[in-house]
């Protein structure tokens, strides 16, 4: 089924996900393809304590929509990857609720939660590659725990593998890349299987600002197949290169607007 999903979304060899996309051919003016749907993401008055400290997230709620594209920015320390770590099931809330597809994901039985987690692409500021695969064996993980059949996982991989830069390096281990270049490997592993929701937490903090524009267009068409994307950055320029982005502020654990509104970020073309 999940294959089926794959095959539907147009990943089969010599179907990419993007022709261009990361010469930023496609062009991110392009109106997005996808419509916006019901929330699939809700978090409800939802607060993290680590151990006896004080709350490191206090009555963060807000509602994000299928198909959307979302920032989340504020000063270091503010609880941005905390609020993703809640949001990609890798942290429970010590209060609140919240729901994912629907569903309310806090009281959810821990047998569930692989299910949901394989619905979730998560780029990890720290990259978490797997030091003893090879950069191919790293971007091709998630389609072999899809169940991909091994004869279907060339082509995407090959392709994703040049999207990001790296077609040479391919059979070199992540320890031996640059920071930037382990950066690019998670992303293409975070995206190859059109996961539901993507998740990035500060996926450009080491690349140039080329690189980094170039994967804010591979997010982009993504996200116009239909995932919803969720990034994590400080860099306000690159919010503005995304037409239609909204975004959210942290400030010290709280959202700058408490009542989840979301607001378009500063030169964003949708902003107007
Ligand atoms: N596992 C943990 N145990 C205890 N405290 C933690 C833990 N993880 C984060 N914190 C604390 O929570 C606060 C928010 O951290 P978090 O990493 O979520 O912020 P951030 O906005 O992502 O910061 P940055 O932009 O620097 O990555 C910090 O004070 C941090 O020390």
């Amino acid at each position: 089924m999940r294959l089926a999903r794959l095959r539907g979304a147009g990943f089969t060899a010599g179907r990419p996900l993007c022709h261009g996309c990361m010469s930023g051919a496609e062009g991110s003016a392009r109106a997005p393809v996808f419509t916006i749907m019901s929330a699939i993401v809700q978090f409800e008055n939802v607060g993290l304590r680590y151990g006896l400290d004080s709350e490191t997230l206090s009555d963060v709620s807000f509602s994000l929509h299928g198909g959307g594209f979302y920032f989340l920015t504020g000063a270091s320390g503010a609880g941005k990857t905390s609020l993703l770590k809640l949001l990609y099931l890798a942290q429970r809330p010590s209060r609140g609720v919240i729901r994912l597809f629907g569903e309310d994901v806090v009281t959810l039985p821990r047998k569930r939660l692989p299910g949901f987690r394989r619905r979730i692409g998560v780029v990890f500021q720290d990259f978490r590659l797997v030091p003893h695969l090879s950069v191919y064996d790293n971007i091709a993980l998630p389609l072999r725990v899809a169940g991909m059949e091994e004869a279907e996982v060339d082509a995407p991989v090959s392709e994703m593998l040049n999207w990001v830069g790296l077609g040479d390096r391919g059979q070199a281990r992540p320890a031996t890349l640059s920071g930037g270049e382990q950066q690019r490997v998670a992303i293409a592993r975070a995206v190859i299987a059109r996961p539901e929701i993507l998740v990035a937490d500060e996926p450009t903090g080491n690349v140039d600002a080329d690189m980094a524009s170039r994967l804010m267009t591979l997010f982009e068409a993504l996200n116009r197949l239909g995932t919803t994307v969720v990034v994590a950055t400080h860099d306000l320029p690159l919010m503005g290169q995304v037409t239609g982005a909204q975004m959210m502020r942290l400030d010290k654990g709280r959202l700058a607007d408490p009542t989840g509104a979301l607001r378009y970020p500063p030169r964003s073309r949708g902003s107007a």
